[in-house]
C-alpha cells in the first residue's frame, strides 16, 4: 500500500517515475471540447421555479453543473486560492508536520483513495474537517491566523450556498416547503455539515502518463468545487445513444463554481440523480489547485430514498458516517453494496427496517 514515504518533491522531477506511470489514462475517449455537449451553467439569480427545473435536469442528465450568481464574494475565492498555494508551497518536511494520521480525517497527505491503486497520483491533498487551528499551528507556528480566518470565512460561505442548493434539490425531488421547515421531518437533511478538501496538482513533464486524482464519486450530498483557471476536472458522461461513455472536461469558468452530485443524493433520489464519476488530469506547464467543499447531513442522520417516489426504495438507509466507512473499504462498489435486492427487500420488509423519510 502506498504511503507518504513514497512521496517526493514533484518540482525536482523531469520524468514520470514508474511509481507514478499509469498504464491507461485513455480507458474512455475524450469528448470534443468544442462539441455541442457542455456542462450546464445555472444562474442562481433566476426565479426559484426555473432554477429548480434546471437543477433537476442537470442532476438527472449530468450529475454535475456550474453555478453563477451564487453570491460568494470573489475576494473570498481569491484568498482561499492564495492560501492554498501558500500551503502547498511549503517544504515537504514542514507539510509533513501536519500529516493526516492513519485513522484521522484532517491533515496533509496522499489522495485518500490511493490504497485502491498500485500507482501513485500526481497529487497532494489537505483535508480540513472542523477547526483548521491545530494543523495551521504546525504548518506556520508564528503565522497561522490568516490561513484559519480564510478557511473559516470560506466554510461559512460554502455552508450557506450548500444549504441553498440542497433546498432546491429537495424541492426538485418533490418535497414541499412544509416538509423542509427546520422542525419538519426532513429538516435534518438541510443542516449540512462539510469537509474542505484542498487539492494540488503540480505541473507534470508527461501528463499523458500521470493521473491527478483517479476516477471516483464523492460520498456526500453535493460537492462545491472551486478550480483555478487551469483545466483538469473531467466527468464520465454516458452517451444518449448506445455509444461509449466519454470523458468531458469541466472547463474553468471565471466566477463559476462546479457542483457535483454525491452518493448520498443518489440514494435520496432513489437513483434518479446520478452521483457522477469524475477525475482530475494534470497539466504539463501549469500547477493546478482545486478546493472542494463536500457537504452532507450531520454524521448520524439516516439518509434513505425519499417517500416522494412511488415504488420500492432501491437503497437501504445509511448514515454519512456508516457510508464513509463502506467507501473506505469498498471504494466505487459502496453504492452497489447498499442496493436492496429482491431477497434483501423481503428481509427488510418483514423486519420493517426501511425507513423512507
Ligand atoms: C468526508 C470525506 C469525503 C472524502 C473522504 C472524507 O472523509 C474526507 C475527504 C473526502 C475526499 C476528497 C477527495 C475525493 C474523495 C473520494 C477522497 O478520497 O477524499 C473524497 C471522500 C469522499 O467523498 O468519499
Ligand atoms: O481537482 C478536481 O477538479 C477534482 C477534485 C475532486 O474530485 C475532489 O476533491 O473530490
Ligand atoms: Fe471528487
Amino acid at each position: 500500500m502506498p504511503s507518504l514515504s513514497d512521496h517526493f518533491e514533484f518540482d525536482s522531477i523531469c520524468e514520470v517515475p514508474d511509481s507514478h506511470a499509469w498504464p491507461s489514462l485513455h480507458d474512455y475517449p475524450s469528448a470534443d471540447p468544442l462539441g455541442p455537449d457542455s456542462v450546464p451553467i445555472i444562474d442562481l439569480r433566476g426565479s426559484c421555479s426555473d432554477t429548480m427545473k434546471f437543477i433537476k435536469h442537470a442532476c438527472e442528465r449530468w450529475g454535475v453543473f456550474m453555478v453563477t450568481g451564487h453570491g460568494v464574494p470573489g475576494d473570498i475565492l481569491n484568498q482561499l486560492e492564495s492560501e492554498t498555494c501558500r500551503l502547498f508551497s511549503l517544504p515537504t518536511k514542514q507539510k509533513l508536520k501536519a500529516a493526516r494520521p492513519p485513522d484521522g480525517v484532517s491533515g496533509y497527505g496522499l489522495a485518500r483513495i490511493s490504497s485502491f491503486f498500485s500507482k501513485l497520483m500526481w497529487y497532494e491533498g489537505f483535508t480540513i474537517s472542523g477547526s483548521p487551528l491545530d494543523h495551521a499551528r504546525k504548518l506556520w507556528p508564528h503565522d497561522y491566523s490568516k490561513f484559519c480566518e480564510t478557511i473559516e470565512g470560506y466554510n461559512k460561505e460554502m455552508k450557506k450556498l450548500a444549504e441553498r442548493v440542497m433546498n432546491l434539490v429537495l424541492l426538485s425531488l418533490g418535497l414541499n416547503e412544509d416538509d423542509l421547515g427546520w422542525a419538519g421531518p426532513v429538516g435534518d437533511l438541510l443542516k449540512v455539515s462539510g469537509v474542505l478538501q484542498l487539492n494540488s496538482y503540480p505541473a507534470c513533464p508527461d501528463p499523458d502518463r500521470a493521473m491527478g486524482l483517479a476516477a471516483h464519486t464523492d460520498s456526500g450530498f453535493l460537492t462545491i468545487l472551486h478550480q483555478t483557471n487551469t483545466s483538469g476536472l473531467q466527468i464520465l458522461r454516458a452517451q444518449d445513444q448506445h455509444g461509449p461513455a466519454r470523458w468531458v472536461t469541466v472547463p474553468p469558468v471565471p466566477g463559476a463554481l462546479v457542483i457535483n452530485v454525491g452518493d448520498l443524493s443518489h440514494i435520496l433520489s432513489n437513483g434518479r440523480f446520478q452521483s457522477v464519476l469524475h477525475r482530475a488530469v494534470v497539466n504539463r506547464i501549469h500547477h493546478r489547485y482545486s478546493m472542494a467543499y463536500i457537504c452532507g447531513p450531520p454524521a448520524h442522520t439516516k439518509v434513505s430514498p425519499l417517500r416522494t417516489f412511488s415504488g420500492r426504495p432501491v437503497y437501504r438507509a445509511v448514515t454519512w458516517a456508516e457510508y464513509l466507512g463502506l467507501k473506505g473499504k469498498l471504494f466505487n462498489q459502496a453504492l452497489a453494496s447498499i442496493r436492496v435486492t429482491d431477497e434483501t427487500w423481503e428481509d427488510h420488509n418483514n423486519a420493517s427496517v426501511i425507513t423512507c423519510v
